[in-house]
């Protein structure tokens, strides 16, 4: 029995979600696009099978629908497909980053044999657009559910399966704590970097040698400052009430360095940045478009030539298979850390003590 799918605003996510499922045995995909010009765009990049500019097409055959517009739309098209006859036993699902509201409205709706549960891939982007879509955006990212409680599990399992073409590892949380974490982890970091921008950027109208001299540090924090403004004043606007408090917690964060500085306090600012990089170096680490793999060794490698050469052919000597590698920091002043992964614990384990054995220092 074929599955048709409908994405509702073939972005930088519904694009993506798109690409994988688009080609999969028993699966069919239609877009849809609120505009001819969106809708030449999806068209010029294949990543669906059929594009409509009318909601009733989309919707009418559509086992699955997947709302992907920008937050401030999700209730207008939610309302509107539950003034349509959809094929019973439909699953309607978002990808919105707020996940409250569309949950409350959801709730209040009448949607018939269909059902709704929210959702939110934790992967992006500062680009949007069918054009950024790739196959691989929500590779081992997590992948948020927020089922309400009367939702029938076989409608959970069928869209837990279907997602599992995303490849991303799916985890159910309550609607109101999503906001308030995902707030926290994912929104306040997009304000601080575009307040970050505008900061500098004013001081660049002075003088240019502002922006000639920004490197890495400011690339690093800011590339989130190039994201979408529409996507993002709905979701801010949306979440408001999380945001609020979150911004004087970050002011008062502020406060305390500005007081740090006053008082000329270096052991509160060494600690400052001791408890940041402890916390940092605890954050899940994510790979897209390689396979899975959690065996992961570690070692420092000095910067000779030739040195990733050997120990590949010592490990292939010895019949274990690398699923990958990667030098993670090479200076020529320091050594390299070098992540070796492998496909299971047997492998992880005979690498270890073969490199051990040839001397080398390994982590895990
Ligand atoms: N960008 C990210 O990193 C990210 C990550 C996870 C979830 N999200 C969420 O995904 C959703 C889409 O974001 P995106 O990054 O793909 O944005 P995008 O701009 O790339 O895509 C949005 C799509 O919605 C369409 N659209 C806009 N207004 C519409 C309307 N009124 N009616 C119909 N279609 C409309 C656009 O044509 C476009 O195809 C948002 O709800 C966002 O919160 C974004
Ligand atoms: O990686 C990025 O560029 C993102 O902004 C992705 C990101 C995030 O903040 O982590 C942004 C919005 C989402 O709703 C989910 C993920």
């Amino acid at each position: 029995m074929t599955m048709h799918i409908s994405i509702f605003g073939v972005g930088l996510i519904g694009g993506s979600l798109a690409l994988c499922f688009k080609g999969k045995p028993g699966i069919t995909v239609t877009g849809y696009a609120h505009t001819q010009e969106y809708a030449d765009q999806v068209t010029a990049k294949s990543v669906v099978d059929k594009v409509t500019l009318s909601v009733e097409e989309a919707a009418q055959d559509a086992d699955v629908i997947f709302l992907c517009v920008p937050v401030g739309s999700l209730e207008t098209y939610i309302k509107r497909l539950s003034e349509l006859p959809l094929k019973p036993g439909c699953i309607i699902t978002d990808v919105g980053s707020t996940k409250a509201s569309i949950a409350e409205c959801a709730a209040q709706l009448t949607l018939k044999e269909a059902c709704f549960i929210g959702g939110h891939p934790m992967a992006g982007s500062e680009r949007s657009g069918v054009g950024a879509a790739s196959t691989v955006l929500f590779e081992n990212a997590y992948y948020v559910l927020t089922p309400p409680d009367q939702v029938p599990q076989e409608k959970l399992d069928t869209l837990v399966e279907l997602l599992a073409h995303t490849r991303a590892h799916i985890v159910k949380v309550e609607p109101r704590l999503h906001d308030e974490i995902v707030g926290a982890i994912s929104h306040l970091p997009h304000v601080i970097a575009v307040a970050l921008v505008n900061q500098i950027s004013s001081y660049n109208e002075e003088n240019p040698l502002y922006r000639t001299l920004a490197a890495g540090g400011f690339r690093d924090i800011t590339r989130i400052a190039s994201s979408d403004p529409v996507v993002w004043r709905d979701i801010l606007l949306n979440n408001r009430n999380v945001m609020l408090p979150l911004l004087r917690d970050w002011n008062e964060g502020i406060q305390r360095f500005m007081d740090m500085l006053e008082n000329q306090d270096g052991p509160a600012i060494e600690e400052a940045f001791r408890r940041a990089g402890e916390f940092r170096s605890v954050l899940p680490e994510r790979r897209k478009g390689m396979i899975v793999s959690r065996y992961d060794l570690y070692l420092d490698v000095p910067d000779h030539p030739g040195i990733i050469g050997r120990i590949a052919t010592d490990l292939g000597t010895n019949r274990i298979n690398l699923s990958n590698m990667q030098i993670i920091e090479s200076r020529e002043d320091v050594p390299g850390v070098m992540r070796l992964s492998f496909r299971n614990e047997m492998e992880q384990e005979r690498a270890k003590e073969l490199l051990i054995s040839q001397g080398h220092s390994v982590y895990q």
